[in-house]
């Protein structure tokens, strides 16, 4: 059987959102500081025993959630259109790590995005 290591590392941000024809407060201004949970899978490990270092993982997660922190969600360009819910955010954040991150040797595997200490969602796209 193959070998298949799943990496996880930890990010958090804080924005604002509100969301559109949702039936109640949420659809009012208000904010969150969202706990980002960044899964990488890969089958190999390097010279030095690493799929891929964290800090990298890190590098990548952090240069994109650096234009969703400290703003109002729906005035970033990608939540014009879509619905910046825990779902969507988590949809993005996967898609453009991704483009960061993947390689032969390595693939996002999950995107976990925590509203509050009670409400997450995780994507993957197997
Ligand atoms: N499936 C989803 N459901 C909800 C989302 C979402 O993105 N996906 N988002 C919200 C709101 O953003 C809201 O901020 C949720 O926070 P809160 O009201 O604090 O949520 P709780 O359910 O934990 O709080 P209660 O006090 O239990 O209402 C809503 N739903
Ligand atoms: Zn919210």
């Amino acid at each position: 059987m193959a070998q298949r290591f799943v990496l996880k590392t930890l990010l958090d941000f804080a924005s604002a959102h509100s969301l559109r024809g949702y039936p109640g407060d949420c659809a009012k201004l208000h904010g969150h500081n969202w706990k980002i949970e960044v899964q990488v899978r890969g089958e190999k490990l390097n010279e030095i025993g690493m799929v891929i270092d964290f800090k990298e993982i890190k590098r990548h997660a952090k240069e994109v959630i650096k234009e969703l922190d400290h703003s109002f969600l729906n005035d970033h360009e990608h939540f014009q259109e879509v619905n910046p819910t825990a779902e969507n955010i988590a949809v993005y954040l996967f898609d453009e790590i991704n483009k960061r991150i993947s390689t032969d040797a390595v693939a996002m595997h999950s995107i976990t995005v925590w509203e509050n200490d009670r409400n997450c969602v995780t994507y993957s796209n197997d």
